[in-house]
């Protein structure tokens, strides 16, 4: 969410604020009217900073937006974080909520008030006109996309029917891991390991998975095509594309929140969204298209396969309201053009994405975190490979019915959604309607049209919550707790928690165990040579998700015999 340019802190933003304020001062009269229902009904706001003119309180702002808001907190409610805070971006209230109270009155209390989303440039342009359903307004259509996730992709069945090809590709990319083997001439048994770029093979892995659930098949692969057909994208080219468009999805556009500045673009995102649209809107097409190519050769004989298979015939359906053919499907991809299917509301191409996108880079990035922390604690590290060698043996890999009899596995997983939350300030909402908390004997009011936020990167590092250990990577602290990430327990919120809650988690969940257990059950890590633990960068990037700055790069050696990291004979 950098919201302004490296070439502008928060002097200049003083400079520019003054410069604009007779610029302003006849439009924010115009505005004033329609804004003011606030102070005409005289709400009790949440204290926070003073907003400037113009920019509101945007200089306060910096590169990681988590941890600036977390700071203003702090020092606005005297050291310890205020439950509710306002501030202001531009001409748009906001109210960051920072305790596991006022988590549980955004979040739980007045869920309702709170679900709506906030209609920013990331949703208009990367996620066609707000279509898809991280973006999309509260209301029929997210209610009843929603619905169909749940039925078609997220189901227990669903999910266990695609247990083998989680396994499957984890499998593949635990065997892209092994040194290359010796070149035939060569005499020595092996070749040394070498250094790999983590999250890179992280992506690819969620990515298969993903495709093979969703879309039937590996969409993305090395050389471009897969089962005789073209892949529209290279593996780098995606992973730049998941980047882009995490990123873009978290920053804070100028246009959103003073609006007459946005046809300047000043920070370039508006036109970066337009771009990465487009080279997504290729990707889909050409998924759709091949879909729409084996339904027309097959006719009478086919059969669904997958979720898309299954999206076009709920397309052709003849008691569609709007019926539509194969233009009408491609034209999903048009803003506005959202077609009415058998009672339900869907737009394939912006659901593709939200799987595509949600289902790859969220996992690496918490894999990645969780790999880094283990590496700065080795102790933990060999704590986790005793209980994997007891619990599997050194004959197998492990399978996600380990899981739940590895619980010290299971409490690195919280330890690093605690300490590195993959969405720190989850995503936004937007307030439908006036709701008040009561807290420390004071009244607040958070109005209808409010921007909020939970900054769950605070309340994971409260000390009232967590003790004076707070800061430390511990997993010890889960043993014997009850506390769970799938969104009962306000304190731990990785997926959000309320109705607005990740649709994907157990997938996520499961993928970020099954992930990581293997990579420590399979191979022993270490950091290149030459580079120091005490050495290793923890910064952040920030985006709709925060990944390390620097990517991880580590050196893998296998831990198990050659014949366990084999494909299964007739798999
Ligand atoms: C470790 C993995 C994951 C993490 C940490 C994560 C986290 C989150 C968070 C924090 C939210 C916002 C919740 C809120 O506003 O309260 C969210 C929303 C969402 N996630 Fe995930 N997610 C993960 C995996 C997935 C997967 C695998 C998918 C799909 C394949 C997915 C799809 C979505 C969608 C569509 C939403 C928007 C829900 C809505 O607005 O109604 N996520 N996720």
């Amino acid at each position: 969410m950098e919201f302004l340019p490296p070439w502008t802190g928060s002097f200049l933003g003083a400079v520019l604020a003054t410069a604009l304020l007779l610029v302003t001062a006849l439009h924010r009269r115009r505005h004033r009217r329609r804004s003011s229902s606030a102070t005409r009904k005289h709400y009790n706001l949440p204290p926070g900073p003073r907003p400037w003119p113009v920019i509101g309180n945007l200089d306060l702002i910096g590169a990681l937006p988590h941890r600036s808001i977390h700071e203003l907190s702090a020092r606005h409610g005297g050291g310890a974080p205020l439950p509710l805070m306002s501030l202001r971006f531009g001409s748009v209230p906001v109210v960051v909520a920072s305790t596991v109270d006022a988590a549980r009155f955004v979040l739980k209390t007045h869920d309702a008030s709170f679900i709506d989303r906030p209609k920013m440039a990331s949703g208009r342009y990367t996620a066609y006109n707000f279509s898809d359903i991280v973006w999309a307004p509260y209301g029929a259509y997210w209610r009843q996309a929603r619905k169909l996730w749940q039925t078609t992709l997220f189901s227990a069945r669903q999910l266990r029917s695609q247990e083998h090809a989680r396994g499957e590709e984890l499998r593949a990319m635990l065997r892209g891991l092994l040194p290359p083997p010796p070149p035939p001439s060569s005499s020595s048994p092996a070749t040394a390991s070498v250094a790999v770029e983590l999250k890179e093979r992280l992506i690819l892995l969620n990515l298969n998975v993903v495709s093979r659930m969703a879309l039937g098949r590996k969409y993305v692969v090395e050389g471009g095509g897969a089962a005789g057909s073209s892949s529209p994208v290279t593996p780098g080219e995606f992973r730049w594309m998941v980047d882009e468009l995490f990123h873009l999805n978290g920053v804070l556009s100028v246009g959103d929140f003073i609006p007459w500045l946005g046809w300047m673009d000043l920070q370039g995102y508006v036109g970066r969204m337009k771009r990465l649209a487009k080279m997504f809107d290729r990707f889909l097409e050409h998924v759709l298209d091949e879909h729409i190519e084996r339904r027309r050769r097959e006719g009478d004989v086919f059969v669904a396969r997958d979720v898309v298979d299954l999206l076009l015939e709920l397309a052709d359906d003849p008691s569609l309201e709007v019926p539509i053919g194969r233009d009408g499907v491609k034209g999903f991809a048009l803003p506005g053009q959202v077609p009415r299917l058998a009672g339900r509301w869907v737009h394939h191409d912006a659901m593709f994405e939200d799987l595509i996108a949600g289902g790859t880079d969220t996992s690496a990035v918490a894999v990645e975190w969780a790999m880094s922390e283990l590496l700065r604690h080795p102790d933990v590290m060999a704590k986790a490979t005793k209980e994997l060698d007891t619990v599997i043996g050194r004959d197998r890999l492990v399978t996600e019915h380990d899981i739940p009899k590895l619980p010290y596995l299971e409490a690195i997983v919280k330890e690093t959604f605690r300490l590195h939350p993959v969405t720190p300030l989850l995503a936004p909402r937007l307030s439908r309607e006036d709701a008040s908390m009561s807290t420390g004997g004071a009244h607040y009011d958070v109005p209808a049209g409010t921007l909020v936020f939970v900054n769950v990167w605070t309340i994971s590092r409260d000390p009232t919550v967590w003790g004076p250990t707070a800061e430390e990577f511990t997993p010890e602290r889960f043993a014997g707790s009850a506390v769970d990430v799938k969104g009962q327990d306000l304190e731990l919120l990785p997926f959000g928690s309320g109705r607005r809650m990740c649709p994907g988690y157990t997938l996520g969940l499961k993928m970020v165990q099954l992930t990581l257990a293997n990579l420590l059950h399979g191979f022993e890590w270490r950091l290149p040579d030459g580079v120091k633990v005490e050495e290793l960068s923890m910064e952040e990037k920030f985006g709709l998700a925060v990944p390390r700055k620097v990517p991880l790069e580590v050196v893998a050696e296998p831990r198990l015999p050659a014949h366990v990291y084999e494909e299964p004979a007739g798999a």
